[in-house]
């Protein structure tokens, strides 16, 4: 029940898979808003290992229902063997994006680990999108809103096969995921989510049955054998104080919903990686995105806003 307290910050610096140019400055915006330093003042081991290199962003249209297919893979395999590294010293591994179609080759390399350790994983996915689009289904081509199908072996051969997993064998099964703050499903991929029976926590979810009982429920069943992967899209967060990425959607968590959200992950003591996603610099407020997102990172290694020990 220890988290792991040797952290290895790893920049993935681009927005490939993104409908929006900017998410490329994210990791340097995390940066700025401290989060080594507030990391380190939790008494976290923090190592910044830099950024992490790969194709340009050319901006081109869909081909065949994929924008940039070659160019993800390649961002993709770069940031699975970054974290896969970590991973295998013991270190518990951050990654800085960055679009969201990175989830892929992070959650890859998160499995590939698992599998080799015999150990559970459970994925919570704080987002405002599923993220579990495909080529057909998808409306913009962008890989940021499939990362969560290609896990599960929905997507070209080149992502879902990552890690060393196929369609017949993939990274993950949906059974794994817990999605939190969603509101935004394309009609399709609406469909395909209650087909696959991925368990979503959505916003009228949450409205109703409020934070605490949906991460009882989200958080349900884990056990000390369990890898907790955290997977963080910004855009979860309200933009009233998130404004600063690429998909805005009304309607989600206040900054008190964040934080008990946090704070319940932080008291499971499981969480073992983590993705910091879809921060967009060129869009935010003076970096006020990227200081609350370092502020709820803060919770997330167990600092309380109230008055507990
Ligand atoms: N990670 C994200 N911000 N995803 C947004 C996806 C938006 C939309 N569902 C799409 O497929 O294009
Ligand atoms: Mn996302």
């Amino acid at each position: 029940m220890t988290i792991l307290r040797s952290v290895s910050l790893i920049g993935a610096p681009t927005d490939i898979g993104a409908g929006a140019r900017g998410a490329s400055m994210g990791p340097e915006a995390l940066r700025v808003a401290g989060i080594r330093e507030a990391l380190q003042s939790h008494g976290v081991d923090v190592q910044d290992r830099g950024n992490l290199n790969g194709p340009y962003n050319p901006w081109l249209p869909p081909v065949d229902g994929y924008r940039h297919l070659a160019e993800v893979t390649a961002w993709n395999q770069a940031v699975h063997d970054a974290v896969y590294a970590e991973l295998r010293q013991g270190r518990m591994p951050i990654l800085l994006g960055g679009d969201h179609c990175l989830g892929l080759g992070s959650i890859s390399a998160v499995a590939r680990h698992c599998r080799e350790a015999g150990k559970k994983l459970r994925v919570l996915w704080l987002d405002a999108h599923a993220d579990f689009n495909t080529s057909e289904l998808t409306p913009s081509g962008n890989i940021h809103g499939m990362p969560v199908a290609c896990l599960c072996g929905f997507g070209p051969k080149e992502l879902v096969g990552m890690g060393g997993f196929s369609k017949e064998s993939p990274a993950i099964s949906p059974k794994w995921v817990r999605q939190i703050g969603i509101r935004s499903v394309d009609e399709g991929e609406k469909r395909f989510v209650h087909e696959q029976d991925l368990e979503v926590f959505d916003m009228r979810y949450i409205d109703e049955m409020g934070m605490r009982h949906t991460m009882e429920l989200a958080l349900a069943t884990l056990d000390a054998n369990t890898h907790l992967h955290v997977s963080f899209d910004v855009d979860f967060l309200d933009p009233a104080i998130a404004p600063g990425v690429g998909t805005t959607v009304p309607g989600g968590p206040t900054y008190r919903e964040a934080q008990l959200c946090m704070e319940m992950i932080a008291d499971t003591g499981l969480m073992a990686s983590l993705d910091v996603m879809e921060l967009n610099p060129a869009l935010d407020e003076k970096n006020k995105t990227g200081l609350v997102a370092v502020d709820l990172i803060e919770s997330l290694f167990g600092k309380s806003t109230l008055m507990r020990k």
